[in-house]
């Protein structure tokens, strides 16, 4: 579903941000990207999603290069950014149904889903809302029901738990999970390690830009934990 080979990324001026990273993400897996501030994540979901231009190496989603062809690419996916940036002059239920004009979900596609997240994320009573009068967390749930709504082959998360209450993050993990089962892949970037272990069939470390650790879950950790795993390879250097 999501094939990355060789992607490397210098920003201006900079060092390489990612050097040479590799990874398959197929349909089925939940896939947990974890490394430390600065370690390389959000550039390589952003250049994932095609809102992050590259030089070098490839990215294809579902077997299309993301350079070649973006809008093939990004009609499959759906990314949900750390800090969603919504229409604010828009209210939630304007905002959704946007969406689904862009994505073309059908009427009752539309009215059936918007209900069944929009319920599950206890946003119901507020669509009708200004997006400009909603809290942090009630915009990421927002965000996260405008991605669901159109059954993405691929789903892309930066940091998803971040802002959400406890039912809110319990409700997407089960949702995740639910997804998955129902073929569809995520790739998701977290620094909470025990969600991580709990919930992502295969995980991928990187470090200062490059994966130094990728696969099964309990290949990559063993007998350990997660986090004993990842505290190893982080301060080996
Ligand atoms: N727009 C930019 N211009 C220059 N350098 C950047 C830019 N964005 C990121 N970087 C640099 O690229 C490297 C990787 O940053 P990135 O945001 O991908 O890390 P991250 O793993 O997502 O970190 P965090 O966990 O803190 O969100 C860092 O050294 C960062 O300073």
């Amino acid at each position: 579903m999501l094939t990355i080979r060789h992607f490397t990324k210098s920003y201006k001026g900079g060092k390489k941000a990612v050097n040479d990273l590799n990874l398959v993400v197929e349909r089925g897996d939940i896939y947990g990207f974890i490394g430390h501030n600065g370690a390389g994540k959000t550039t390589t979901i952003r250049a994932v999603v095609g809102v992050l231009d590259f030089e070098e190496g490839e990215i294809e989603i579902d077997g299309i290069s993301m350079k070649k062809d973006p809008l093939a690419c990004k009609s499959r996916i759906a990314y949900i950014p750390d800090n969603p940036d919504l229409y604010e002059h828009l209210t939630g239920i304007q905002y959704l149904n946007f969406i689904g004009d862009l994505f073309s979900v059908s009427k009752a596609d539309r009215e059936r889903l918007i209900r069944q997240y929009s319920d599950a994320f206890q946003m119901t009573v507020h669509l009708g809302d200004m997006i400009s009068s909603y809290s942090h967390g009630m915009k990421q749930k927002l965000a996260i029901i405008s991605a669901l709504i159109h059954k993405p082959k691929l789903l892309v998360l930066d940091e998803p738990f971040v802002g959400l209450d406890p039912k809110a993050a319990h409700m997407l993990k089960t949702i995740m999970a639910e997804l998955c089962n129902e073929g569809s892949a995520i790739f998701f970037s977290t620094h909470v390690l025990d969600t991580a272990e709990k919930l992502c069939n295969k995980i991928a470390i990187i470090k200062g830009g490059q994966l130094i650790a990728h696969g099964k879950t309990e290949e990559v950790k063993g007998k350990n934990s997660l986090e004993d795993v990842f505290m190893e390879l982080i301060d080996n250097d």
